[in-house]
């Protein structure tokens, strides 16, 4: 244990001799003592303030001033019996009449000796405050009496009027109390002191970041070391989640900050009857960097809510789709999200994820597109996979872009690990691709053993009667985008678009829109514009068809965008495509996907 810096400030010098030369046989002390009565002492106080003294050591009034402005504990050198009962012993040898007279600490004791000795009768007047003191003299002087008892002050006071006085003085035994008191309350505080100071530096080590929000929502603890920059994206991050966290008691959001990703898990910590919203950072140790785009990570807070109820629609079909979207949702039951290009696959899985239970933790998005079988084995076998969390939605996009190997790969994972009980997972895969349902293949084990429930979003040509629903929407995001008022279509412009064949649904509807803005400077759009925006867009899709002639494209993209058509034209049957343009189904895969 350090030595206890005390500030003594004595009211008087035989007090300050006193304390030092006790101070000086107990080697836990180090002792700074001064003389100063009231206000005076008050002024040494203030003078000594950030000389990082544990305590201050004073007597009855002054040690009172002294308390109102310090924040250190003041301990009060009391006057003990003892010390009242040897100063008035002492006065009855003096032959005239005597009287006590001081603050309650000094009257109190007196009146219980007084008690003690068959209620001897004393003289005893209590003060309240120093400008009380001259009168309460002058009554005693009136009544005979010429020898005061009293504290620093009242004898002060006593001797101006000529008074005969009696200072009563702290005995050895009241400061030896005192410091023994002090010594004992100072090691139980330094238990505690290393106690606190122990956890702090042990959280200072931990690999969690912690930060501690009060009810203010100021920082409350934080330990993030981390450069300026990321430390104050961090910081803000949390902050922006103190809300939700305080409303859902329990919250786990995935961000990437720079170029790092990092898991935030939210709780409520309790301490001293209150609660502290708090969050545990852990920087993810992945080989798939935030920036690739195979692997998205995304939490319910980062993006407007999307529910199913508000997707719209008065199509018979998407009504049942949703009805059953709604039904599966409330389950942990996977899913299969079937559709053409653009139907809205993406949208509708968000829409699952942030109506469902699962939405207080993130949604990670695996993009079949851009994974391998080095990233697939990355992912499983991080230290920090995702896959080892609970309650996580999972959504593996293009699933029918899945090569043989990774197929295998991501059937052993959800075979071994049961990942999928623990988690929501929802697939999407673009319908046509009857390869993916092969004999063996990863969907049809993921449709029979995982038993995912599949859901067909029906193309834009089976759904036209939502056009202008869908456009409304389309024109509300563009208004603030391009800061132009547009207020609908004209009647004959919805006519041409639901009589328009759809081969990329609201991709390209939501396409057709934009241009049509652009290019309308009325509150409605017209006809002539939709027509001639639908026309180019036709144009678009015979170049297609003559990719040689148009554009500077590498025969590699020339290839792709002929089998894409080709495809597309047989509704996506791969067999069907590879036969029409005479090559076999796995070189149209491979060319397909490079
Ligand atoms: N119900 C809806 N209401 C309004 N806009 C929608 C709706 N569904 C989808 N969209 C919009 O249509 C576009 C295509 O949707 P989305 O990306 O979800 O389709 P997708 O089927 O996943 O596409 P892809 O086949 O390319 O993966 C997006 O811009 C999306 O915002």
């Amino acid at each position: 244990m350090n030595k206890i810096k005390i500030l003594v400030i004595a009211p008087y010098n035989g007090m300050k001799d006193l304390i030092c030369e006790i101070a000086e046989d107990m080697k836990e002390l180090e002792v700074h003592a001064f003389v100063g009565d009231m206000l005076d002492g008050v002024k040494i106080a203030e003078e000594k303030k950030y000389e990082d003294f544990d305590v201050i050591i004073s007597r009855a009034g002054t040690a009172e001033l002294i308390k109102e402005i310090t924040h250190l504990p003041v301990i009060d050198i009391k006057l003990s019996a003892i010390d009242m009962m040897r100063a008035i012993k002492l006065a009855k040898s003096y032959s005239g009449k005597f009287g006590i007279v001081g603050f309650k600490s000094i009257t109190d004791t007196t009146k219980i000796i007084s008690q003690l000795n068959h209620g001897e009768h004393l003289e005893i007047k209590t003060v309240h405050s120093i400008s009380e003191i001259d009168d309460c003299l002058h009554e005693l002087i009136e009544r005979g009496i010429s020898l005061i008892i009293g504290d620093v002050i009242t004898v002060k006071h006593a001797k101006k009027m000529g008074l005969n006085t009696i200072l009563v003085t702290s005995g050895r035994e009241s400061v030896i109390t005192a410091f023994t008191d002090i010594i004992q309350l100072f090691k139980h505080i330094s238990t505690f002191k290393e106690k606190i100071l122990l956890t702090h530096n042990i959280i200072r080590n931990v690999n969690d970041h912690i930060i501690a929000f009060n009810g203010k929502k100021d920082i409350a603890f934080s330990n993030v070391d981390e450069p300026k920059e990321i430390k104050e994206m961090i910081i803000s991050e949390a902050e922006k989640h103190v809300d939700m966290l305080t409303q859902e008691k329990k919250v786990t959001i995935m961000k990437p900050l720079g170029s790092e990703l990092y898991l935030f898990h939210g709780k409520m910590i309790s301490s001293n009857g209150l609660s502290y919203p708090t969050f545990y950072i852990n920087k993810q140790k992945s080989k798939i960097k935030p920036v690739d785009k195979s692997v998205i990570y995304t939490n319910v807070s980062d993006e407007p809510t999307i529910l199913l109820d508000s997707l719209p629609t008065s199509n018979k079909l998407f009504k049942k789709v949703i009805q059953d979207a709604k039904t599966v949702s409330k389950t942990n039951m996977p899913i299969i999200l079937f559709g053409k290009k653009g139907t809205g696959k993406d949208t509708f899985a968000k829409a699952i994820y942030h109506g469902s239970n699962y939405q207080k933790q993130p949604m990670i998005i695996i993009d079949a597109h851009y994974m391998n079988e080095k990233k697939w084995s990355a992912i499983f076998e991080s230290e920090n996979s995702p896959f080892l969390n609970e309650n996580f939605t999972f959504y593996f996009k293009n699933m029918h872009l899945l090569n043989e190997d990774s197929q295998l790969l991501l059937e052993s994972y959800l075979t071994n690990t049961y990942v999928h009980k623990r988690n929501r997972f929802i697939f999407s895969c673009m319908s046509g691709y009857s390869h993916s349902f092969d004999q063996g293949s990863l969907m049809q084990f993921i449709q029979n053993e995982l038993s995912a429930f599949p859901l067909t979003l029906p193309a834009l040509n089976e759904r036209k009667e939502d056009i202008p629903s869908l456009v409304s929407i389309f024109l509300s995001d563009l208004m603030p985008k391009y800061g132009k008022q547009i207020l609908g279509l004209e009647p004959e412009a919805i006519h041409l678009l639901q009589h328009f064949h759809w081969t990329y649904n609201l991709i390209q509807l939501k396409r057709i829109i934009e241009k049509a803005f652009l290019l309308t400077d009325d509150f409605y759009i017209a006809d002539e514009t939709i027509e001639k925006v639908l026309a180019n867009e036709k144009i678009e899709e015979t170049e297609i068809i003559n990719p040689v002639l148009h554009g500077h494209k590498t025969l590699d993209e020339i290839n792709k965008e002929i089998i894409e058509k080709v495809l597309s034209d047989e509704n996506y049957n791969q067999s069907r495509a590879a036969q029409r343009l005479g090559i076999s189904r796995s070189t149209l895969w491979r060319k397909l996907k490079y």
